[in-house]
């Protein structure tokens, strides 16, 4: 446990160390304030014990002639306000410092959260194909929130109380050495006792929690996602049973890790009961039963195991709480070492419109993959097996064959988001590099399969991405009209504002393709990628669209991927791919002629 809170220290940042490090010393500070509180009830309860003491030329008799007060009662009463006034602003020093501890383990927590989302939207197409979103939701939400309450907050709760309890220790120490001794070896014998108890089933429980919580998510993701499937064949009851299966684990691991972190406190009491007895009886012996010297001592002990039990129970709760969700930082533990240098990438560059910046590397002549060689990480085969082709600028090109023949890893290569393992892509014979990649995708516009709508309006939804303040309305106005839509738009009371997306009003699937198309055409794009674009339209929209599509043609570069070979007629050329290879390639008509293959898929 104490080698993975040592390496979560190392992960924090520099500020968050430093700001950690102060803190240290306003709980040093707080320890200090409690002691000084325990303390000065010693010289109360001295005089209480025995008015005497103020005759005579000890140190409580010098401070009783040097107040001035006329009477001992008053002079007590003037202590009494003192021990209060030292309990109320140790009360205020502690206040503060608990606020500050949770304060910093909230920012910390919310500090991780944007620090793992901003991570994952920075890794590489082939990370988010491999990992499930859910996951990844989970642990930028809950798995970090257990963290920094079940965590962290502890963690700080159990530094605080450490410093604490072992300031007042040595207090005491100096103060009567035996007692001191036996009081820390009674409590932590007692609480190891009970900490070695419980200890395998609170990371037992920790680690089913987990797991449960990712299933629930997995189960959220998959239910709302296939919702039309699941209503359709009525297949709630399995989701709904597991979702119930993994909630009882949840609340049961919860339940136990809470339960096992407060048991000792009625364990603890029958100790501490025990120990008064016994230091009311060695008090008794050594004081030789004089009640004004034992009152002072006792009350002092009394006090301080007062402000102590609570701060083992304290050590005891949060140790078990850690412990049982160290599970939650090992989930994350992976990012959050491999984010470290993310954090400083992209935090401190605060580049929220980076395109602006960039300037669109536009093809005169053409773009071309050269002997291609890609593979998945994990798999044998290879996705595309030396694959040439050019596609010329400003002309219209598609891309068939059949499923798995590696049209998309095509694609996927061209728009930059993943790298060839061998061969290059060379846009008017120079080679796409890390240095140039950003210039060439400024100006690619990419229509996928399904254009994914956000929960805004429709204005925000072309302008996919860019804060509100700096959307070009004009530029929106003209890639809806350039994608027709702007007489839809019209047709809306509240035009560019009327919201889409899931909460909003529902557009068919045709409007939503060019939705997407005006999207790419508000990039201003001189390269239209459509990955499939078509394909889940009816026939006669889908002509409309590739209408559409085809005005563009001799004005940009347009990539098309197509199942269907109708999608692909007007193209200048088309690339028949069969296992990660160009084929054959021509027009339609060439390829109809010719190309068996082409004409089963053409059925012609
Ligand atoms: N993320 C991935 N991980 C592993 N293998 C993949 C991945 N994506 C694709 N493949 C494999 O790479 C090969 C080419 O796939 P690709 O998706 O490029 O073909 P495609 O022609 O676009 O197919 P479809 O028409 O069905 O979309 C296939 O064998 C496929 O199984």
């Amino acid at each position: 446990m104490l080698n993975q809170l040592r390496e979560f220290y190392s992960l924090l940042t520099r500020q968050q160390r430093l700001r950690l490090l102060k803190l240290q010393f306003l709980i040093i500070g707080m320890a200090l304030t409690q002691i000084a509180g325990v303390i000065a009830i010693g010289p109360f309860m001295a005089v209480v014990g025995d008015m005497s003491k103020l005759q005579g030329d000890g140190r409580l008799a010098w401070a009783y002639a040097y107040s001035g007060m006329q009477s001992p009662e008053i002079f007590l009463s003037l202590l009494g306000a003192l021990v209060l006034a030292v309990l109320f602003l140790a009360a205020l020093f502690s206040i503060y410092t608990t606020w500050r501890l949770a304060l910093y383990s909230a920012q910390v927590g919310a500090e991780l959260s944007s620090r793992l989302y901003n991570y994952y939207l920075h890794q590489p197409w082939l990370f988010h194909s491999s990992h499930n979103t859910s996951g990844l939701i989970s642990k930028v939400s809950v798995e970090v929130q257990r963290v920094t309450t079940r965590v962290i907050n502890p963690a700080m709760e159990l530094n605080a109380k450490s410093v604490m309890v072992t300031l007042m220790a040595v207090a005491i120490f100096i103060y009567n050495p035996v007692v001191a001794i036996s009081g820390v070896v009674i409590f932590v014998a007692t609480y190891l006792l009970l900490y070695q108890t419980v200890r395998r089933f609170l990371t037992l429980h920790g680690r089913r929690v987990s797991e449960a919580q990712s299933k629930r998510f997995k189960l959220m993701s998959e239910g709302f996602g296939g919702i039309k499937d699941l209503l359709l064949l009525h297949r709630q009851a399995g989701f709904i049973s597991r979702f119930d299966k993994a909630s009882n684990r949840i609340a049961r691991g919860q339940g136990v890790t809470q339960g096992l972190s407060e048991a000792p406190r009625y364990a603890i009491e029958l100790v501490a009961f025990g120990s008064v007895i016994m230091l009311v009886l060695y008090l008794l012996n050594l004081y030789e039963g004089n009640l004004g010297e034992i009152l002072p001592a006792l009350s002092i002990y009394a006090l301080a195991g007062f402000k102590m039990l609570p701060g083992f129970q304290r050590i005891y709760t949060s140790i078990s709480k850690i412990r049982g969700n160290l599970a939650a930082y090992d989930t994350i533990r992976e990012d959050l070492i491999a984010s470290r240098g993310e954090a400083k990438n992209h935090c401190a560059s605060g580049e929220a419109q980076p395109d602006a910046r960039i300037r669109p590397w536009v093809p005169r002549r053409e773009i071309r993959l050269q002997d291609v060689i890609f593979d998945y990480p994990g798999t044998r085969a290879r996705a595309l097996d030396g694959l040439t082709l050019s596609i010329p600028a400003n002309k219209m090109v598609g891309l068939v064959g059949a499923s798995g023949s590696g049209k998309s890893t095509a694609v996927d290569l061209l728009l930059g988001l993943i790298e060839p393992r061998e061969g290059r892509i060379l846009i008017d014979d120079e080679p796409i590099t890390q240095e140039n990649l950003r210039h060439w995708q400024a100006s690619i516009g990419f229509v996928p399969q399904q254009i994914f709508l956000s929960d805004a309006s429709i204005l925000e939804n072309v302008a996919f991405a860019i804060d509100r303040q700096d959307i070009d309305v004009a530029r929106v106005k003209e890639a809806l009209q350039m994608a027709q839509l702007d007489d839809l738009i019209e047709r809306f009371p509240e035009g560019l504002e009327t919201r889409i997306g899931e909460r909003g009003v529902q557009i068919s699937g045709g409007q939503r393709q060019r939705l997407g198309i005006a999207r790419a055409l508000y990039q201003q794009a001189s390269v239209l990628v459509f990955d499939e674009a078509t394909s889940a339209l009816d026939g006669i929209t889908e002509r409309r669209v590739m209408d559409d599509i085809q005005r563009f043609s001799g004005q940009m570069t347009v990539v098309l991927i197509a199942h269907r070979l109708a999608t692909v007629k007007e193209c200048d050329i088309i690339y028949m791919l069969e296992d990660g290879k160009v084929t054959d390639a021509g027009t339609y008509d060439d390829l109809a002629s010719r190309n068996q293959t082409f004409q089963m898929m053409a059925n012609l």
